[in-house]
């Protein structure tokens, strides 16, 4: 039988949907028990049980079955943990995740960055970081995993025109998306962000380097985690944090740090960009064209009410997905008529020159 404490699982995020899955899963572990994943190296994986932070490895059983399902371990999941006479820990069992954040890569590739997460806490400074386009992106992937996006704008004690920008921010978002503009360091963070961190909610943390991502993990979580200085020129970050690893905070909420992220799209289909960005679809309804693209078009609905930038962005993801949807074959076909269309251009050019 499988050892479950409830009180202190719950302390790093366990709750009701993930329990109840463990009526119907099949735990033939002898003293097995369920933990949390707190951390995923190449040799190990850093798991919590509710007492204790521990290291275990996962079991062929278990590689097997995820690389049938194309998935692999994330910060955030929930598995089943034993350890055997020689004191070594192994985890044999995931439970599938409640949702799953994820990214695609420059080049396409699928990358997991956590599971089982309810709010994303979107950190960005009002410094140099500040870039609304790149706001918009995370938006779409955390709504992409069905994660609730809460964006923290730190660095309002030394930010370029705070209110000004906060402002432009809530216009450009509109009220679904909260804003707060914090300064990470003097202590508030835990009370304005109170209302996402309860008892048993998980929140991840995503933002470039240097954002102040670890800064805020430390004051809500009151661990003592490394953070970074910024380049004085662009407020880069110097890319401190090198693994996701989860935090407990006092009043029972636990918190996902991750590294500034560098090259990336949501792993977002159409319709999920669709719903981030639906004031355009809404309004784009009562444009004349059905095609419009709300830029030169007479009879626009949407030109004039949203902000430009922001359909342009939207545009550019829609551009993005479509990319990463390709086959395959699709984007061969689609890079050798590029080179096709270069090669003729070249040619051209030195009959240019040539005569
Ligand atoms: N003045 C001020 N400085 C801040 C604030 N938040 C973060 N910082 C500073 O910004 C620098 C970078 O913060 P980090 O927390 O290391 O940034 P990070 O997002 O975790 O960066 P990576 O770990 O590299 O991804 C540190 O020197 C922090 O002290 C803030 O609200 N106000
Ligand atoms: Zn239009």
């Amino acid at each position: 039988m499988l050892d479950i404490n409830f009180e202190s699982l719950r302390l790093i995020g366990l709750n009701h949907s993930i329990t109840s899955q463990l009526t119907t899963f099949d735990h033939a572990v002898p003293g097995g028990r369920l933990a949390r994943v707190c951390e995923v190296q190449r040799d190990w994986i850093g798991v919590h049980d509710g007492a204790t932070a521990l290291n275990a490895r996962p079991l062929n059983r278990l590689l097997r079955a995820l690389a049938a399902e194309d998935a692999a371990l994330a910060v955030g999941d929930w598995v089943l943990l034993s350890t055997d006479g020689d004191d070594v820990h192994w985890l044999s069992a995931r439970l599938t995740p409640l949702n799953h954040l994820a990214r695609r890569t420059s080049e396409g590739r699928r990358q997991s960055l956590a599971s089982n997460v309810d709010t994303a806490l979107l950190v960005m400074g009002l410094d140099h970081d500040f870039n609304l386009r790149r706001l918009e992106r995370y938006i779409a992937l955390a709504d992409a995993a069905g994660v609730a996006p809460v964006a923290v704008l730190t660095k309002a004690d030394i930010g370029i025109d705070v209110e000004a920008r906060m402002a432009q921010l809530r216009r450009r978002l509109g009220p679904q998306v909260p804003a707060f503009a914090l300064n990470t360091l003097d202590g508030d963070s835990a009370r304005v962000l109170a209302p996402w961190l309860g008892m048993g909610q998980t929140l991840i943390l995503l933002g470039t380097s240097g954002a102040g991502k670890s800064t805020l993990t430390n004051a809500l979580a009151n661990s003592a985690q490394a953070t970074g200085g910024v380049r004085a020129d662009d407020s880069r970050g110097r890319h401190t944090t090198t693994a996701r690893s989860l935090h407990r905070c006092p009043g029972g909420a636990c918190i996902i740090d991750t590294p500034g992220l560098r090259g990336w799209q949501p792993d977002a289909g159409e319709d999920a960009l669709a719903a981030t960005f639906d004031d355009i679809a809404a309004l784009a309804r009562q444009c004349q064209f059905r095609d419009c693209r709300h830029q030169a078009e007479p009879g626009c609905a949407v030109r004039g009410a949203v902000d430009p930038d922001r359909i342009l962005n939207y545009h550019k993801l829609l551009r993005e997905v479509r990319r990463t949807e390709q086959t395959p074959l699709e984007r061969i076909a689609d890079r050798a008529k590029w080179k096709v269309l270069v090669r003729q251009a070249q040619s051209r050019g030195r009959q240019n020159r040539g005569g």
